[in-house]
């Protein structure tokens, strides 16, 4: 569980991050977007105990930031952006380095080692030399120290970044392993269509400020505004366009061709029943309805633009 209130962090007169308030849910795993410099590694730095806020305050699992650092750490894994140099280590060496870092006896870290090199999907490089290994692999070790100590809530940031696809889908599927085992997971990405899949729920910082959270959905469905229908009709699409044109949840109106249109409509998923409803019975002979979703992306610029007026 993370509690995050009233978090701030100034640089002189610069406020990075202003007043961030959030409560995430054990088990959950929630997304962090944000263009570059909205203040997510800010926000992860504070709660891994790197730097100091400001003003406010964050609990991680009970454990606060400021008074019990090592309680924190204790229950927190922390997966940062950037990756050291690691001249003359292999793979394991650099577990058993971060294990007996965090106080686990050699026989534990003998046993844990392979475990984790194989959920990171890294253990035909048990013996490899770590600078070796590619970006997509030293991202894995990375969260496989991170997960070293078995922490119940994890942060990762940008965990995706600079990876190919097979890789990215490589580190979900990590992701969703975990949060099988129940970690409470907080997550910042710049591919946003990605943190759709993985996310329960995300928020939107700009400006170190959280300006939109909740599911996936409903940040869709508050800022998607209009839903745009595409409607197939076996008879005449002029019919149907004079139909839909009738009604007043229906902002406009295109005829794409003799079978097609399309439709903008604001009713309710009910209301959307008996727009087709009455349809039918006007004899506009539907035979297909799909629904255009906006994906994150197109979100994103939506609500960040408007955060920026
Ligand atoms: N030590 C510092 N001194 C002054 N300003 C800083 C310092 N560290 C960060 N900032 C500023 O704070 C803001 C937030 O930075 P932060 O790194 O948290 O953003 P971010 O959302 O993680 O961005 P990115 O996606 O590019 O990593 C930025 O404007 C950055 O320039």
């Amino acid at each position: 569980m993370i509690d995050i209130q009233g978090l701030t962090k100034k640089y002189e007169d610069f406020t990075a991050l202003d007043q961030l308030t959030l409560h995430i849910e054990q088990g959950t795993v929630f997304g962090f977007v944000g263009s570059n410099g909205a203040g997510k590694s800010t926000t992860f730095s504070i709660l891994a105990t790197l730097l100091a806020p400001t003003s406010g305050t964050a609990y991680i699992n009970g454990a606060n930031i400021i008074e019990q650092p090592n309680d924190v750490r204790r229950q927190l894994g922390y997966m940062p952006d950037f990756f050291g140099v690691y001249d003359q280590l292999k793979t394991d060496e650099y577990l058993d380095f971060y294990g007996a870092s965090y106080g686990l006896s050699s026989q534990q870290r003998a046993e844990l080692i392979p475990t984790l090199l194989e959920l990171v999907k890294l253990t035909d490089k048990r013996y490899e030399y770590v600078d070796l290994l590619s970006r997509g692999m030293k991202q894995r070790l990375c969260l496989a120290r991170a997960l070293i100590h078995d922490p119940a809530v994890l942060i990762l940031d940008e965990p995706a970044s600079g990876l190919d696809p097979r890789s990215r889908s490589e580190m979900r599927d990590i992701v969703k392993t975990l949060k099988m085992q129940g970690k409470t997971i907080l997550i910042s990405s710049h591919i946003l269509p990605e943190l759709a899949e993985m996310c329960d729920e995300i928020g939107v910082l700009e400006k170190g400020r959280l300006i939109a959270r909740g599911s996936v959905d409903s940040i869709q469905g508050h800022m998607q505004g209009d839903r745009q229908l595409t409607v197939k009709v076996l008879n005449s699409s002029q019919q149907a366009a004079s139909h839909f044109r009738n009604d007043p949840l229906v902002s406009n109106v295109q005829i794409v061709d003799d079978n097609t249109v399309i439709c903008f409509y604001r009713g309710s998923k009910e209301q959307q029943v008996n727009l087709l409803k009455q349809a039918l019975q006007q004899d506009i002979l539907i035979y297909q309805l799909q629904e255009e979703r906006q994906d994150l992306e197109d979100i994103f610029l939506t609500i960040t633009k408007g955060a920026e007026k």
